[in-house]
């Protein structure tokens, strides 16, 4: 956001006039939301401040009951101009009292450090028992989601300003944004992450057949039921073939599931026609474990590597994933990336997307903020996952799934998977049992179009 706003001005954008743009966009928004309540504008000493007063002035020339809030202290630049053309009276913030609107334009993308706790307090005063509008983020939150800090304030409603932060889209303050709303602030935005779309999948070709559609083989081992899960996920997600291969893994499951014993997983992996293999929904941590995932690295087809695979690889294994010669797919939640690439600093977007580079794997890194990153660079996050998606078996689902979209999805199949897997949530939910979700994949895909 930093770099955006430097080229915008030095392609001739006035400061004042992006500011103008930001407190306009934040000023319909409250006019909208307040629906004629009394507000009350809180105004820090930077250009979150700044923004503030630009939306309390317009607010002021729309008839509106409004009032501003300062912190003490000195400010400058567009921000003292913008203090200064309010024009107005300006209570301190230890004087304020509540109004059933408040809009927090304290700090935003400036915050270098946690709130100190009276302001924290009285922050919390003021927004309590109030509907909260933040501008950009609600204020005491890092923006770059590298860390969580106390004290920060909560919003009802946020507005992010030219772009979403990855603070609004991942880690725990995502939680305290409320409802997020993006206002365009007309500036060039760089190539960066991307929040996930609904994807389009065109029907299967008018000559398809079951091996254009995609071959898929799916290693079961200690725990076959996530395997069977899985496999029937793919077959639902549009895979042509789908072949559940391991010795106890003929017990239930659709009948169009192809069983395979798996004395010889070499040969079983080495047919020219398979799409995709699927390695780790329950596959369990013996020898026979490793040993099959000895063979699905040496296979040459497109592999997706999940669950106890993930965590018997560990470090050791971002170096052999690297190496081989077809893409490889990772869905690793929180624990199991960690147990492969380390828990180090920075938010979960960044960690994913250099894991990605150092495996030369493409990452869905899960959990409530799911984030997809590809050894080409493509970050996408997919911020809002149902929280009932929290139960065992799901993750084989989407492991599933994913397998049946390499052949068609390329580059964009991890994507579709997630979104596929989230949006059968929402049409299972609440309180579904994994194997549900596999029910609700037709659906999800008919509104693909
Ligand atoms: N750049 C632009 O023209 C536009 C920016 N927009 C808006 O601006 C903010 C970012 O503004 P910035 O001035 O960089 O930062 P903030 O307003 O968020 O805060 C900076 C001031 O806050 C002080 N600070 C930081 N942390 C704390 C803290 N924990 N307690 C007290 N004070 C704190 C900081 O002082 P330092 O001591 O750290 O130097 C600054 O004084 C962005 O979010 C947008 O809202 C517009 O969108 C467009 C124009
Ligand atoms: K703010």
């Amino acid at each position: 956001m930093r770099a955006a706003e430097d080229a915008a001005f030095a392609s001739g954008i006035a400061q004042d006039a992006l500011m103008d743009r930001a407190g306009l966009a934040v000023a319909r928004e409250v006019r909208r939301l307040a629906l004629g309540r009394s507000v009350l504008v809180l105004a820090g000493g930077g250009n979150n401040g700044g923004d503030a007063f630009v939306c309390a002035r317009y607010l002021r020339q729309w008839g509106i009951d409004v009032a501003v809030a300062a912190l003490p202290g000195h400010t400058e630049g567009a921000a003292a101009r913008m203090r200064a053309a309010w024009g107005d009276a300006i209570t301190d913030l230890t004087e304020a009292t509540p109004r059933p609107v408040v809009v927090d334009g304290l700090f935003g993308i400036g915050l270098s450090r946690p709130l100190a706790p009276d302001l924290a307090g009285q922050l919390a005063r003021l927004t309590r028992d109030t509907f909260v509008i933040a501008i950009d983020l609600p204020s005491g939150i890092d923006a770059d989601a590298g860390q969580s800090f106390d004290g920060a304030a909560h919003a009802d409603c946020t507005i992010a300003l030219g772009a979403l932060k990855p603070a609004h889209v991942t880690g725990p303050d995502a939680a305290r944004m409320g409802h997020v709303l993006l206002a365009d602030l007309g500036i060039t935005l760089p190539d960066a992450a991307r929040t996930i779309a609904r994807p389009v999948i065109a029907p299967p070709a008018r000559d398809a057949h079951k091996y254009s559609r995609g071959l898929v083989t799916v290693l079961a081992g200690a725990m076959p039921g996530a395997a069977r899960l899985a496999a029937h996920a793919a077959l639902t997600a549009g895979a042509g073939y789908v072949i559940l291969a391991g010795d106890d893994a003929g017990i239930g499951g659709p009948d169009a599931l192809v069983r395979r014993p798996l004395d010889d997983p070499h040969s079983l992996l080495a047919d020219e026609r398979l799409a995709a293999v699927l390695v780790g929904p329950g596959l369990g941590r013996g020898d026979a474990a490793g040993r099959l995932i000895d063979a699905a690295l040496a296979c040459v087809a497109p592999l997706v590597i999940d669950g106890d695979a993930i965590s018997l690889l560990g470090e050791a294994g971002v170096e052999r994933i690297a190496t081989r010669s077809a893409p490889t797919f990772l869905t690793p939640h929180g624990g199991e990336f960690d147990r492969m690439f380390g828990n180090g600093n920075g938010n979960k977007i960044d960690r994913t997307a250099q894991a990605a580079l150092q495996a030369r794997a493409t990452i869905v890194h899960k959990g409530p903020d799911t984030v997809i990153a590809s050894p080409d660079g493509t970050v996408t996050v997919s911020p809002h996952a149902l929280s009932w998606l929290s139960t065992a078996g799901t993750g084989d689902v989407l492991a599933g799934i994913l397998a049946a979209r390499l052949r068609s999805g390329g580059d964009r199949a991890a994507a579709e998977a997630v979104w596929l897997h989230s949006r059968a949530a929402r049409l299972a939910g609440p309180a579904f049992v994994a194997d549900t979700l596999v029910d609700h994949l037709g659906q999800a895909i008919a509104e693909c179009r």
